[in-house]
């Protein structure tokens, strides 16, 4: 079988964390991440607002591998701040470099703008990645299915939840979604992208939304650009969602999330 994308990122990241590991040993990460800010609940928060209205975790995302350049004046912080002033509920930023030119500086200043909580959105194989993920301040990690074991994927939740941190399980299909129901963790995103493919439709949330076991708070996942999509997806039972794209295109990037999250007028003039 040819390399995806997602075998390419794993290749280059499991490199990348050996390296770390190299530069900074886990007892320095685990010191910074017994001194850095207080976790603020992610999970608890996307539930009380999920009550109200719609959870909107918003992306902090400079570039992609499907969509190249996707936000060339990038400035994280003011970012961060109007997602914050337009509604926004949640916050991830990517991390990753080679792919999506992140940075773990960006979640730091990020974060520190604003007083939402914040996901590293990376891709995770090793603990050390989950207490670093502390060390700058995340409050939650994201496990792919897709990327990784049930083993490791057990790992990776036993250490968000040893730090106090939540952990956003990610499927894309059947299979994933069954090994992610063995799991703890309340929140399953279901990425509308297959980040093997890149082919993404709605279809995905609109077919494992059912499938889903009944306590996990769903988070549909990618390729969301209008309120319709949002009321499309609700009636899926999904009133959680992981946006970046459609909302870094914005020039006013607050403006736009308040837009987003007004849910649109039935015929009947309500909601
Ligand atoms: O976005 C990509 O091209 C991508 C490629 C390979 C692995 C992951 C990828 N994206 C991560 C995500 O799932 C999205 O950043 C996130 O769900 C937001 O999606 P969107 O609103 O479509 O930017």
């Amino acid at each position: 079988m040819s390399e995806t994308v997602l075998d390419r990122i794993k290749a280059y990241k499991l490199e990348h964390v050996a390296a770390c590991k190299q530069a900074v040993p886990l007892s320095e990460i685990e010191a910074r991440a017994r001194s850095a800010s207080p976790v603020r609940p992610f999970a608890r928060a996307l539930h009380e607002a999920s009550q109200q209205g719609y959870g909107l975790i918003a992306e902090v995302k400079k570039a992609s591998p499907s969509k190249g350049l996707i936000r060339p004046d990038f400035d994280p912080p003011a970012i961060a701040a109007a997602y914050e002033e337009g509604g926004a509920t949640c916050l991830s930023v990517l991390t990753d470099g080679p792919s999506f030119q992140g940075a773990d500086d960006y979640l730091v200043a990020a974060r520190g703008a604003v007083s939402l909580p914040v996901l590293r959105k990376d891709f995770m194989y090793d603990t050390y990645q989950v207490a670093e993920a502390r060390s700058l301040g995340a409050d939650c990690i994201l496990i792919i299915m897709a990327s990784v074991s049930d083993a490791q994927a057990q790992e990776l939740e036993a250490a968000a939840a040893d730090w106090g941190m939540d952990a956003l399980i990610e499927v894309h299909n059947q299979e994933e979604l069954e090994r992610a129901s063995l799991l703890k963790s309340t929140l399953l995103g279901i990425n509308n992208r297959n980040l093997k493919t890149f082919e993404t439709s709605l279809d995905t949330t609109r077919t494992l939304a059912k499938l889903a076991p009944i306590d996990r708070l769903l988070v549909g996942e990618s390729g969301l650009f209008t309120r319709e999509d949002l009321a499309d997806m609700a009636r899926f039972g999904v009133r959680c969602f992981l946006i970046g794209e459609s909302l870094m295109r914005q020039e006013d990037v607050a403006m736009a999330t308040r837009d987003l999250l007004s849910q649109p007028l039935t015929a009947h003039g309500g909601m």
